[in-house]
Order: structure tokens, then C-alpha cells, then sequence
């Protein structure tokens, strides 16, 4: 399998590119088990295919570190965007992007012939319980306290094409992530688990996001929590419906437009390419 390693943030994925390719691997789920091994394998936070599609410029498939996969994913699109751009595969500055979430439209920001910064349109987000989704009483689910391990989290639910749980704190590396993210993660309210993230409000401008990932752990950032953690401040009355989330290596700009859409600003990066052994699994 050839591949491209790239990166958001630190939110990494090994991107393989099969848009020309013949051979398509029926077992993604247990490639990515093995290539995201990061003492075994490549190392990854995710495995993504590029395909071909019928509906849009390109397919992204996503699967999580586990193999199990997922709907959409913030960062690796603004990845897939800037290596079809730059490799001269979609010469567009807007690509449509199929994936299992809808078609996502990322929008290249060129300065000095170089892509600076990706602002993907990220559709609009969900917020009824049913479409998160998470089990209860019809409704919007907006600091509603839930139990798990012993403790009461005051939760917001969004849905970005995958499941976001948001917990608002007063300072997140006080969080143990490592307990709480699992429990929440696995939580038997979230029938399809979730992603949590832990958002700490700096201003009404900004704010500071640590996240457990469904299917990954812990990463450095998440493109669509954070779009889940601007949607929840927002709603909560927190934040105004622009500002900043600040990552562990970074910033991503989200935007919540009078159109009801999220617009996600931040950077993508290549590091290496090579080839990944894929038979005799
Ligand atoms: N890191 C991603 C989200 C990847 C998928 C997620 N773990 C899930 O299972 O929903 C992002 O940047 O959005």
C-alpha cells in the first residue's frame, strides 16, 4: 500500500491514495488495526482511503486506530484536500468530498502558490438527541447531567456526522482523560459511542480543548470536536459563534454562519510517503 502520512495539528493519518488504483483491499478495518500500530505498524491516529466517487471529486473513507469506522473527520479532510490539490489529482481550490457524513467542501487558502490554511464547509450540525445519537427523552441534550464511574459530567450532545459529547471544566489538564474518556466514550446511553471532549472557556472568543476520540484514545486534536466544542459553547452561552479552540499544537478558527453551517480554519501538513506492507495478514 502506498501511503502518505500527514498530519492536523498532530492528528495524524496514513493517507493511501486508490483513486487510479485497480486492486481496492476488501479489509481496511484490519489494515488499519496493523498500520496504525505505533510501534508495529506506520503509527497512526487513522487509516484513509481515498476512492473514487459517483457524487462528488473524491471518496474519503475513515477508519479509526481500533479498525471501526467512522463517519467524518476535521483534520485528515483538510490533509486529503491539500495532497489532492498540491499532487495536481483535483487542480480545484474548492473539492467535494463524499464521505459517510454527506459531501464536505474544503476550500484551499493559496498565498504565494503555496496552501496556507484549508477552511472546510462542514455542514451543519445536529443537535436532537435522536441524531446524535444518544438514548433518552426527545429534545436537545444541553448540560444534562450523566453519571459514569461515579461522577456526574454535565454534557452537551452535537453531532457533526459522528457523535460529540461536550463537558465543560474550569481547567482541562486537571482532567484524568485517560479514565474518564473510555467510560464516557463507552457510555450505554451512546449507542454508536462516542468522542468526548473536555473544553475549558478562556473567553468568550476562545477556547481550550483536550479530547478522547472514539475508536483512537487520546489524540492532539479533533477537527470535528472542535467544531462540536464551538457549537456547545455557543448554545450554552459561553462563547459568540465565532472563535478560536486552542489544541495541544495549536488553533483551529471555527465559524457557526447565519446559513447554520460550521466552517472550520486550520492547517494541514504532509510528512512522509512509503510503502506498507498489506498481504499475509
Ligand atoms: N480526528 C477526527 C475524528 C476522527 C473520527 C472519530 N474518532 C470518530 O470515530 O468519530 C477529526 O479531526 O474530526
Amino acid at each position: 500500500m502506498r501511503f502518505t502520512k500527514v498530519q492536523g495539528l498532530g492528528n495524524d493519518f496514513i493517507l493511501a491514495d486508490y483513486i487510479e488504483e485497480k486492486f481496492i483491499p476488501d479489509d481496511f478495518p484490519g489494515i488499519a488495526v496493523k498500520a496504525c500500530d505505533r510501534h508495529f505498524g506506520i503509527g497512526a491516529d487513522g487509516l484513509v482511503p481515498l476512492l473514487t466517487s459517483e457524487v462528488a471529486d473524491i471518496k474519503m473513507r475513515i477508519f479509526n486506530s481500533d479498525g471501526s469506522e467512522a463517519e467524518m473527520c476535521g483534520n485528515v479532510i483538510r490533509c486529503a484536500a491539500k495532497y489532492l490539490f498540491e499532487h495536481g489529482i483535483v487542480r480545484k481550490n474548492k473539492i467535494k468530498v463524499e464521505t459517510l457524513a454527506g459531501i464536505m467542501i474544503p476550500e484551499l487558502i493559496i498565498e504565494n502558490e503555496r496552501v496556507s490554511m484549508i477552511r472546510v464547509d462542514m455542514g451543519e450540525p445536529r443537535l436532537q438527541r435522536s441524531e446524535i445519537p444518544m438514548e433518552g427523552p426527545p429534545g436537545k441534550v444541553v448540560n444534562e447531567p450523566l453519571e459514569a464511574g461515579g461522577i456526574i459530567y454535565n454534557v452537551t450532545a452535537v453531532s457533526m456526522g459522528n457523535p460529540h459529547c461536550v463537558i465543560f471544566v474550569p481547567d482541562v489538564e486537571q482532567i484524568p482523560l485517560q479514565t474518564a474518556g473510555p467510560l464516557l466514550e463507552k457510555h450505554h446511553l451512546f449507542p454508536c459511542k462516542t468522542n468526548v471532549e473536555f473544553v475549558q472557556v478562556d473567553n468568550q472568543d476562545e477556547v481550550y480543548m483536550r479530547v478522547w476520540e472514539r475508536g483512537a484514545g487520546e489524540t492532539m486534536a479533533c477537527g470535528t470536536g472542535a467544531c462540536a466544542a464551538a457549537v456547545a459553547s455557543a448554545i450554552n452561552g459561553y462563547t459568540r459563534r465565532q472563535l478560536s479552540v486552542r489544541l495541544k499544537a495549536g488553533v483551529l478558527f471555527i465559524e457557526w454562519a447565519a446559513n447554520n453551517h460550521i466552517y472550520m480554519t486550520g492547517p494541514a501538513e504532509e510528512v512522509f510517503t512509503g510503502d506498507y506492507p498489506i498481504f499475509n495478514y
